[in-house]
């Protein structure tokens, strides 16, 4: 089973991510953290973020045992991971990995900005992982400040709000709601009720599919 859980910043796509794939015994790829890895690497040898064909080149020498670095989880690196994401050529370089990692033997769980319409479109279930901007923010400035980052939330909520609307209006594979990806809308709903609302909409979609086919 493929699922693809798509949704802006903060909006809880890893933790989702996690809690359904270790549900479902399945691995489990944050397919931003290739983008944080690429801005890294690209920043670390004097590559300009802007420059498309460096950052693919980057790209493609990208180590994924680097994934779990702790410098990819600032601020500043999803900032910079957002100016890398719009490059189609860098887009190219990272869709090889992930279609691997989703199309292994027992499937996978994927999370990101375009999981169900880029990289999975054939996914079996799709989620579309949202909140409220400013109800994300303060839950990714509890998390940093949880961290001991000294961090202000209007700053975070500033963020989010960037990253956001270069997330959705760039030209390659911005973020957007795929036709047939369930909305799930955390706003009001803690982490335990929010995966109890992912694992509803995956058996209904499972079962649908059954049923059709
Ligand atoms: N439903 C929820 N209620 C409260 N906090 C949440 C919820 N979902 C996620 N969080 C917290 O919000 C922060 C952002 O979640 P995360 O899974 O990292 O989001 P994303 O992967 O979309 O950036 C984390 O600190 C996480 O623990
Ligand atoms: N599948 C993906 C995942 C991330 N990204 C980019 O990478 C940045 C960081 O993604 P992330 O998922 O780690 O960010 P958060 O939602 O955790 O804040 C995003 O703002 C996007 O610009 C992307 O373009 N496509």
């Amino acid at each position: 089973m493929i699922v693809a859980i798509d949704g802006p910043a903060a909006s809880g796509k890893g933790t989702l991510g996690k809690r359904v794939a270790a549900h479902y015994g399945l691995p489990h790829l944050d397919t931003g953290l290739l983008y944080r890895a690429v801005a890294r690497d690209a920043l670390t040898q004097g590559v300009d973020l802007d420059d498309a064909e460096a950052a693919a080149k980057v790209a493609s020498a990208l180590d994924v045992a680097t994934l779990g670095d702790p410098a990819l989880r600032t601020v500043g690196a999803g900032e910079s991971a957002s100016r890398v994401a719009r490059h189609p050529a860098v887009r190219t370089v990272l869709l090889a990995y992930q279609r691997s990692f989703a199309y292994g033997p027992e499937g996978a769980v994927l999370d990101g900005r375009d999981i169900g319409t880029v990289i999975c479109p054939d996914a079996d279930v799709k989620l579309f992982v949202s909140a409220s901007p400013e109800v994300r923010a303060l839950r990714r400035f509890l998390e940093l400040t949880g961290r001991g980052v000294a961090v202000s939330e209007a700053s975070v909520l500033a963020d989010i709000r960037a990253r956001d609307e270069r997330d959705s209006t760039r030209g390659a594979a911005p973020l957007v709601r795929a036709p047939d990806a369930a909305l799930l809308d955390t706003t009001n709903l803690d982490i335990d009720a929010a995966f109890r609302a992912a694992i509803d909409l995956i058996e209904a979609a499972m079962s649908r599919a059954g049923r059709a086919g």
